[in-house]
């Protein structure tokens, strides 16, 4: 049976659970493939994306560490490109074992994408986009003195890097990724919200950034006229009055209520903010659209509407 077409959003957060080496944060892809060949199995049209939140500030921790004449550092655009590749390839790598063993005769392919931005966003001027490790905030400030680099209190959860986050405009690769899905292949496609470029004189111009996964997975979904944007993080549903006394779980709500929350600024900037937004605007895109917020592990529960936060349009 055919049923709805789903771009899936996985987070960064979420596929870096343990302690980050390649063998733990496979084997959380390796669980996360369980529910996505589940999804498949039931003939849910999927595309893939994820974020690279943890992974992208480790690798470029990573060349901070290693810069000489012989090991240059590389930017973080190139960063992100190399992010794209590693958890593309552990996303091929265990969806394809995991097709294999449900019988699912389906090919999995992870696309490099790259998304165009406006050069003159304000968010350059203001990073919010967490990235790395976690530091205590003593730790965050002594590197912030010796480094000039920017660190903000990331959700309650310890002080992280920030990096500016330009709002997606175009998704380069969109038309391939389109032809992919249509001739029946499962889509790995822009990975930690795809490379931040622009055009110059012709040339397209790497920059400085790391795109929210959130907003290019929604601007993806409605360029392949996706049904639902499902949104896998750390929590099985957003929350109001998160952490604090009064905490509600967010179960399904309108897309107006889902606004006046955000107004009242119930959601973390640069994590569950981005995701609620993300939603809001995919579920108010097209009549019968929705979007969904909810854990690696309830995807398909959700989507059968039995958990998750469900923001629709009326
Ligand atoms: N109001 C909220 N409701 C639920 N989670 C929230 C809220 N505000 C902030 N968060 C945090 O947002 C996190 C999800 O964002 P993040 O870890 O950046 O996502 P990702 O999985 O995409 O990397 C949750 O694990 C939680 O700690
Ligand atoms: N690029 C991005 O949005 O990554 P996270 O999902 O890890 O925050």
């Amino acid at each position: 049976m055919e049923r709805e077409k789903v771009v899936i959003a996985l987070g960064g957060n979420a596929i870096q659970a343990g302690d980050g080496t390649a063998e733990s944060q496979q084997k959380a892809i390796a669980e996360t493939a369980v529910q996505l060949a589940e999804i498949i199995k039931l003939g849910y049209q999927v595309v893939i994306t994820h974020g690279n939140g943890p992974q992208v500030g480790n690798i470029l921790l990573q060349q901070i560490k290693a810069d000489s004449k012989q090991t240059p550092a590389m930017p973080l655009d190139t960063c992100g490109a190399m992010s794209q590749g590693m958890i593309g390839y552990w996303l091929e790598k265990e969806m394809d074992a995991r097709l294999r063993a449900e019988g699912i005769d389906k090919e999995v392919a992870a696309i490099v994408t790259r998304v165009e931005v406006d050069p003159k966003d304000p968010a350059f001027e203001n990073p919010t986009k967490p990235i790395g490790p976690f530091y205590s905030e003593e730790e965050a400030k002594k590197i912030m003195e010796e480094t000039g680099a920017v660190f903000r209190e990331d959700a309650g959860r310890g002080w992280r890097r920030v990096v500016p986050s330009p709002k997606p405009v175009k998704i380069m690769e969109y038309k391939i990724i389109e032809t992919l899905i249509e001739n029946g292949y499962i889509v790995i496609a822009a990975g930690g919200g795809g490379v931040p470029v622009y055009r110059e004189e012709g040339k397209i111009v790497g920059v400085e950034g790391v795109i929210d996964k959130d907003f290019a997975s929604q601007k993806l979904a409605e360029l392949i006229d996706a049904d639902v944007l499902l949104i896998l993080t750390e929590v099985e549903t957003a929350y109001i009055n998160f952490k604090k006394p009064g905490q509600e779980a967010l179960r399904e709500i309108t897309a107006k209520k889902a606004r006046e929350y955000v107004e009242q600024g119930q959601f973390a900037q640069g994590s569950m903010l981005p995701k609620v937004e993300a939603a809001i605007a995919f579920a108010e895109s097209k009549p019968g659209r929705k979007g969904i917020i909810t854990s690696l592990d309830k995807g398909l529960d959700a989507l059968l509407g039995k958990t998750g936060t469900v923001i629709t349009a009326e």
